[in-house]
Parts: structure tokens; sequence; C-alpha cells
């Protein structure tokens, strides 16, 4: 392996993509460096890492950079699959393509809708609607739970699989969209499966430092992000 087998996250600390990407690796008992990246000034590893998008999470096997959270997901199963290491994607095909559709789903419309309720929203209106569509989304996932998990624990069955840790990474924010709007995204009474299950989530080890739970620090964040989001693009 050019350049050893260590691996390295490039990341920022609030990022759902990030997020998801190191509970993987916590959950597979994954030793990494991690590396806070200022997306303001992104480091030149960063640049040359992902030339395309230029985003995080990265993944540095070695010398070799892996890009885009759900494909450094499944190059994490692929390469560790013989270590005896869980795998996140189950190994029924039909499964895994369940797996997989209802990640494309979190990230199509919880990622919209979580954009839509921090980062592009002008108005309190603008809010409310994106809002709504969070709450619709985790609703047709509140069934698509019940569908992966058989009445277990986690979308992956008994153990956290690549559903779980694709919509976990967006709890950290969930927790202070919910402070902002004085309501929970994850209603116990619209969607209690899917309110227990982030109980769970949030308790497993591997998400313990890594999932945010201080919903103040979050917000006090934000302004940083919109400075990154509104700068010039230079790079
Ligand atoms: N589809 C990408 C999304 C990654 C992404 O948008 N990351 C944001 C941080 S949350 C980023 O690096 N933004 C910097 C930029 O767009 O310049 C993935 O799943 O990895």
């Amino acid at each position: 392996m050019a350049g050893g087998d260590e691996l390295k996250v490039l990341g920022v600390w609030t990022s759902p993509y990030v997020i998801r990407v190191r509970v993987a690796l916590n959950l597979k008992s994954l030793p990494y460096e991690y590396v806070e990246e200022n997306l303001g000034s992104k480091s030149a590893l960063l640049l040359a890492s992902n030339p395309v998008h230029k985003t995080v999470p990265v993944l540095l096997h070695g010398a070799r950079p892996v890009n885009e959270s759900q494909v450094i997901l499944q190059y994490i199963d692929e390469v560790y699959a013989s270590t005896g290491i869980p795998s996140l994607l189950p190994t029924d095909p039909h499964e895994r393509a369940a797996a997989r559709f209802w990640a494309a789903y979190v990230d199509d419309k919880i990622g919209s809708a979580w954009q839509g309720m921090l980062f592009t929203c002008t108005t309190e209106e603008e809010r409310a609607e994106a809002v709504a569509r969070a709450v619709a989304a985790l609703e047709t996932l509140e069934g698509a739970f019940e569908e992966c998990s058989k009445g277990k624990a986690f979308f992956g069955g008994d153990a956290i699989g690549f559903v779980d840790v694709v919509l976990g990474g967006y709890l950290g924010w969930f927790g202070a969209v919910d402070k902002m709007i004085g309501r929970r995204l994850i209603d116990p009474a619209r969607t209690p499966l899917l309110a227990r299950w982030e109980e769970r989530f949030r308790a497993a080890e591997a998400a313990e430092g890594v999932v945010p739970d201080d919903a103040d620090k979050m917000l006090e964040f934000l302004p940083t992000i919109l400075a990154w989001i509104n700068a010039p693009k230079s790079k």
C-alpha cells in the first residue's frame, strides 16, 4: 500500500458526512488520525485529495484518497471485509439494494431539508417549509425502519448498519434545529420507532464523542459555516 496502511480523515466536526465516516471507523475499531479542516481556508492536502469537489470528508488510506462519504463507507466495508468485522451493508443483495436506496433517500430528502433549515433559508417561512420537508421525509423513514429492521434495534438489524450511520450523521444538527424551532424533528408521537432508534444510536459507543450532543455549541458554530458558504469562492 503506497504510503502505508494508516487511515486519516479530513473533516469538520459538525458535518453529517464526516460524522458518519467516523462512526463507521469506530464501529470497526479502526484507529485513524482525525484532522479538522477550516473550510474558509482549505488545506493543500484537502485540495489535492479531493480536487473535484474540494469537500470533506476525505479518507486517506496510506497516501490514497477516497472521496464522498457513502463511497468511503462502502470502501471501508470492502477493504476490511475479511477481518471478521461486521459489514455495514447486508450480505443479501436485495437487502443491500434496499439499504443503498434508503441511504440515497436520506441524503436527497433529509440532506436538502437540512440545508434549507439552516443554511439557505432567508425567512422564517422558508425555514418552516424546509422543516416540513424534513418531517415528511422522517415519516417515510419511519416506514423504512420498520421494513429494514424487522423489529430489531437498528436499520441494520441487531447492529448499526449503512442506513443507520448515514442518518445518524444528521442527529447533531437535528438537536440544534429542535432548539431553534422549539419542537422535535424526530417527534416520539409521530415517529416513535425513529425516536427510540435515535436514543439507541446516540448511546452506542461508536457515536460517543463524534455525534454532537451540545445544541448550543452547534448553533454557536453556525455563523462560521454561513461565512464559509457566503465567502467568495477562490478555491
Ligand atoms: N456528497 C458529499 C457531501 C460533502 C459536503 O458537502 N461536505 C461539506 C461539509 S458538510 C463541505 O466540505 N463543503 C465545502 C464546500 O462545499 O466547499 C459527501 O457525502 O461526502
